[in-house]
């Protein structure tokens, strides 16, 4: 579903709305409430809003698993971190507890931490099926989402949960869910707004199948709801609009 927006002030009011009702329910029943965020710039106001009354109080933090849908392969120091943006806008300003909190960042190899991570994960989930509760999500404005991009292997996993791989354009390592891990969520909530997104946005919602080059295709959630949040700006391509 597409839900079209003035502004991205009012996209992010939206979506904490959605964040608050989907955590509350979480929690109401099956006692927790696991999120994947996202990285980029869209969250930010968001992630504001969240760490503040009203909202800050509405959350049952202490029943939160908080994920990554990616990370650059940075240290938690690292301004270009997601985790960092995370926890200075929102995670140092709420009581989630520490042991909750699961950044995608280590000494190690990308490669060797990706199945760490999804050991984590598959913890969480007392080895079932990783199904987030909601995974936020950005799109770039070459339709790729979290470090699903054009043209890269990752795009193909069919088996893992979780994957870290070298992103040539970028020169460095992306860790990254695969599409299977986000599809099985039982929410997924895409954040686009600006004109720099409106082809892309018109390519992935509305273009021929061509996950290849417009990876956001590839989120299809199973059994889950796809969200897509976006303002007018992005939206100004589409023919389709709520
Ligand atoms: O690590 C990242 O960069 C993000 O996870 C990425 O997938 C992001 O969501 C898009 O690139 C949109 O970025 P903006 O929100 O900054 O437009």
């Amino acid at each position: 579903m597409i839900q079209v927006y003035k502004t991205p002030a009012e996209l992010s009011r939206a979506a904490v709305e959605i964040f608050v009702q989907a955590a509350q329910e979480a929690v109401q029943e099956n006692g927790r409430f696991v999120v994947a965020l996202t990285g980029g710039s869209s969250p930010e106001q968001l992630y504001k809003l969240l760490a503040q009354a009203p909202y800050r109080d509405l959350v049952p933090w202490a029943q939160t698993y908080v994920f990554w849908g990616d990370e650059r392969w940075v240290p938690l120091t690292d301004d270009r971190s997601n985790a960092k943006m995370a926890f200075e806008m929102l995670l140092h300003h709420v009581p989630v507890p520490k042991s909750h909190i699961y950044p995608m960042w280590s000494t190690e190899q990308p490669q060797v931490f990706a199945q760490v991570y999804e050991k984590q994960l598959l913890n969480v989930f007392d080895g079932a099926t990783p199904q987030f509760d909601l995974i936020l999500l950005g799109m770039g404005d070459d339709g790729h989402t979290a470090s699903l991009f054009p043209s890269t292997p990752v795009l193909h996993e069919k088996e893992k949960w979780v994957q870290a791989y070298y992103l040539e354009p970028q020169s460095m390592y992306r860790i990254t869910l695969t599409a299977p891990c986000l599809n099985a969520a039982r929410k997924i909530v895409f954040m686009t707004f600006g004109e720099k997104k409106a082809k892309a946005l018109r390519e992935v919602l509305e273009g021929e199948p061509n996950p290849e080059l417009y990876p956001s295709q590839l989120i299809q959630p199973q059994s889950g709801e796809t969200l897509w949040l976006v303002d007018e700006a992005a939206a100004q391509l589409l023919e389709s609009k709520a």
